[in-house]
Parts: structure tokens; sequence; C-alpha cells
């Protein structure tokens, strides 16, 4: 598949991860969500896994640049976000699926994805040809010309997902992106996944522990604004046992890292 390369990325990189977290600190209104987390994440699909309230939101708003870190360090594609500098130039290298995003009712699906190419400062002569490519390459190019109101849930998400991709990003974060999809877009989805996380740092949060065994090199646990555990699929498959609560080895692994977690901090 032919991409447009660009100049950022054939530039040496002076920075060893795409992300990385250094006892970060981030408020979620009075509360501090994300409260010393130690992360660092490269090339691949990052699947982020943890109980409600763990922080994964405030995780991706934090790197989204949406809200700011109360403490700690947070570096993205070398530029660090602690500090005073400009996210702009960030910005332009991100894409973001919020939880929930707003958009025009009126604003057909085309237009809700070129009016998110403009906000990206795409330069306006590719701006066409990506949006295209973006509705196509989540499914809904039959649907690329009807009103955002007219949707279903589960193609309000994927039009959702092709506002994130359109200008093809190094870091793409996808919170809770699976939402709403029935079985067979899911499986779509995955290759997706798969395919983007070849040469981009994709952070996926999700419940559903399943889409990360199949489509996720590598799985992030939080829990209480802390890094619980960080390891491939496999790893995590091989961390519960029959005595761990779940119907897959990798939701096994899940109950038993938690499990173990939740026994040293009360002990
Ligand atoms: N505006 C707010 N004011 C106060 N507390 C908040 C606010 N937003 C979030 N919180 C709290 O911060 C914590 C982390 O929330 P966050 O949404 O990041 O977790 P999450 O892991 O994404 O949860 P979920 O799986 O439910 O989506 C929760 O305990 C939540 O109650």
């Amino acid at each position: 598949m032919m991409r447009a390369v660009s100049a950022a990325e054939i530039a040496p990189t002076t920075y060893p991860w795409t992300v990385h977290a250094e006892n970060l600190v981030v408020r979620a209104g009075r509360h501090l969500a994300v409260n010393g987390l130690d992360l660092a994440l490269g090339t691949g699909v990052h699947g982020l896994l943890g109980p409600n309230g763990a922080g994964k939101t405030t995780l991706m708003r934090a790197l989204a640049t949406v809200v700011k870190p109360a403490g700690g360090r947070l570096t993205l594609l070398g530029d660090d976000l602690t500090g005073r500098a400009d996210p702009r130039r960030v910005r332009r290298s991100l894409g973001y699926l919020p939880q929930h995003f707003g958009f025009y009712p009126r604003f057909t699906v085309r237009e809700f994805v070129e009016y998110m190419a403009w906000l990206k400062e795409m330069p306006s002569a590719v701006v066409p040809g990506a949006v295209q490519r973006a509705i196509e390459r989540v499914g809904l190019t039959d649907r690329a010309d009807s009103r955002m109101k007219t949707l279903s849930g589960g193609m309000l998400r994927r039009a959702g997902i092709a506002q994130a991709l359109v200008n093809d990003p190094q870091v793409l974060l996808l919170d809770e992106p699976t939402v709403g999809l029935d079985p067979e877009q899911r499986m779509g989805f995955r290759d997706l996944l798969r395919e983007l996380g070849m040469d981009s740092c994709v952070l996926v949060s999700t419940h559903l522990v399943e889409d990360v065994a199949v489509a996720c090199t590598d799985v992030v646990l939080l829990h209480e604004g802390r890094l619980v555990w960080q390891g491939s699929t496999a790893e995590l498959a091989r961390q519960g046992g029959a005595g761990n609560a779940g119907d897959s080895a990798t939701e096994r692994g899940y109950s038993a890292l938690l499990h173990a977690y939740r026994g040293q901090v009360a002990g």
C-alpha cells in the first residue's frame, strides 16, 4: 500500500520513545486520575486496560493535549507536553477518538472528516484524497455523503475513527473505539488496527479483553492512575490460572494481575 512519507518521518528521530511518561500526574476535576504513571510506548498497537476509573480516559486526554499534566513529565514525539511548549506541532501528528465526540448533525460524513482535517492544519491540496481514503478505511464509502444525524451508533463511531486517521497520525489515540460496532465491524476494525500499528504508535482503550488479545502487540494495565503491568498479549495470557475469573486465558491473566496488585496495595 502506498503512503505519503512526510519530512518528519525521514528525519532521524532524536527520541527513544514515541510516548514517554515519567511520574506523570493528571487531574480530572480535583481528583488525581493519573497519579505517578511511568510509561514508555513505541511503534505498535498498545491495548490500554483497567477497571472503571483507572485513569484511561484521563491519560488519553493528556496525550491528546486536551488537558495539561499537573506534574511529572510527558513527552510525545520528542516534544515535552509538560513545559510551556506550543502543542500545535504535536497536534498535526496526532489522531484522537474521544469516548464522546461532538459534531454538527447536518454535516455529511465527508464534511465532518474534512473539517477535522482542516483543524489539524493539513495542507488543503491533500485534504480531499486523505478524507476519501480515511472514509474507505473504516468502510463508510457508501455513506460518505449521508448526514451525520442519520448514522447508526456503529457508523458514527466509524466516522469518528475516520477523522482520527485522516492525517496519517504518528500517534493514534482511540478511547473505546469498538463500542457500538457489530461483530463483523469489530473484526474489520482489528485488521485496520494491525495495519496502523505497523508504522505508528496506537493506544487503544477498551473493556473487551478479547479485542486486545487479538489485535494488540502489547498490553498496558492501569489501576488507580498507575501502571500495574505492561507486556505482550502472550505474556498476559500466561499470568492467570484456573482459579482466576475469566472465560479465556487473557481474561484470567487480567484478573490475576489486578488481584495481585490489589493484594500488594492492601498489604
Ligand atoms: N471531572 C471530574 N471530576 C472529578 N473526578 C473525576 C472527573 N473526571 C473523572 N474523574 C474521576 O477520575 C477517575 C479516572 O477517570 P477516567 O475517566 O480517566 O477513568 P477510566 O479508566 O477511563 O474509566 P472508565 O473505564 O469508566 O471509562 C475516576 O475515579 C473518575 O471518577
